[in-house]
């Protein structure tokens, strides 16, 4: 195998340090993917599994595919993380579970069935809840309307789901009247979180919840996370902070240029060498 140095024996040509480590980086996360495609396990069939997404290929321009091979499984109760590098296409994944972005290759199942192809508001329908990363509110509705929003597709339901979510969330309900573009960043994300939980989904599809939050609100997410798992919804979360995602999350996966890179536990994760090195060290700069 080559390896890469890039003698040519013309002359002595400067190559600055920060890119030669950048270049060499790359070319051990390449060799990395490699290996972890060769050793990748048998998920099993879709019956094994609460979600399963095998051998995704997806993206937004036509010819460029963002995923190229990405497979996930979820089962009933798990916390499951996405983390790796800007740009790995952990957001990408999400959306394309949801209904987003279509399934160009690869199969997508919840319970068995083909979820491949659905718009969105089918997804919600089968109890399948999703939080984007970004202008997740209606910032001049009230955190009431904005819940009510989540039980569009049941109205019947909202005080019965109200008090089930203020209960999860004692500020929704202690400040159902402000108005959700009033309330702070860590706020808000509650809000979303709890209008995505109005239709009781089984699956909740977080996408990097405490992102721009101060350390303090960040915990309070991961802590919310936990709870809202323990009442029984089974959770994906992509997450920038991936040390603290692996301390909570049941599995994880580290995505690598759309394809999956690592997967184990997260205490697995957290502790192996490649991983430190390529995604959650000093080099794991994307
Ligand atoms: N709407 C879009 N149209 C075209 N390309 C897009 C679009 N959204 C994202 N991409 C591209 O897809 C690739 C993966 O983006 P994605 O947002 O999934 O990455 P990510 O792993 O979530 O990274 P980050 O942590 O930076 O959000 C990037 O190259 C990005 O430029």
């Amino acid at each position: 195998m080559s390896e890469g140095n890039g003698a040519s024996g013309s002359g002595p040509e400067e190559v600055p340090v920060e890119a030669a480590e950048a270049s060499a980086v790359q070319e051990h996360r390449e060799e990395l993917l490699e290996q972890a495609e060769a050793a990748a396990v048998e998920v099993g069939g879709p019956e094994d599994h609460l979600l399963l997404a095998r051998d995704m290929v997806a993206g937004y321009v036509p010819g460029v595919n963002i995923l190229n091979g990405c497979t996930l499984t979820l089962t009933e109760g798990e916390v499951v993380a996405i983390i790796g590098p800007n740009g790995a296409g952990k957001s990408t994944l999400i959306k394309t579970i949801f209904g987003l972005i279509p399934v160009r290759e690869g199969s997508l199942t919840l319970r068995g069935s083909s979820i491949a192809g659905l718009p969105a508001h089918s997804l919600v329908e089968r109890g399948v809840g999703y939080v984007p990363q970004t202008r997740n509110v209606f910032p001049s509705l009230t955190i009431e309307e904005n819940l009510q929003m989540g039980a569009f597709l049941r109205p019947r339901t909202f005080s019965e789901r109200f008090a089930v979510v203020s209960e999860l969330f004692p500020l929704l309900g202690e400040r159902r009247r402000a108005k959700a573009g009033s309330l702070s960043g860590g706020e808000r994300q509650m809000v979303a979180m709890g209008r995505a939980l109005m239709m009781n989904p089984s699956v909740l599809l977080l996408d990097e919840p405490t992102a721009g939050l101060s350390p303090i609100y960040q915990e309070e997410v991961f802590q919310r996370v936990k709870e809202v798992n323990s009442t029984g919804v089974s959770v994906i979360m992509v997450e920038q902070n991936a040390r603290r995602c692996l301390q909570i999350c049941d599995r994880g996966y580290v995505l690598d240029q759309g394809r999956n890179a690592y997967t184990g536990s997260g205490r697995d994760l957290l502790n192996d060498p490649n991983v430190i090195e390529l995604y959650l060290g000093t080099l794991a700069k994307g």
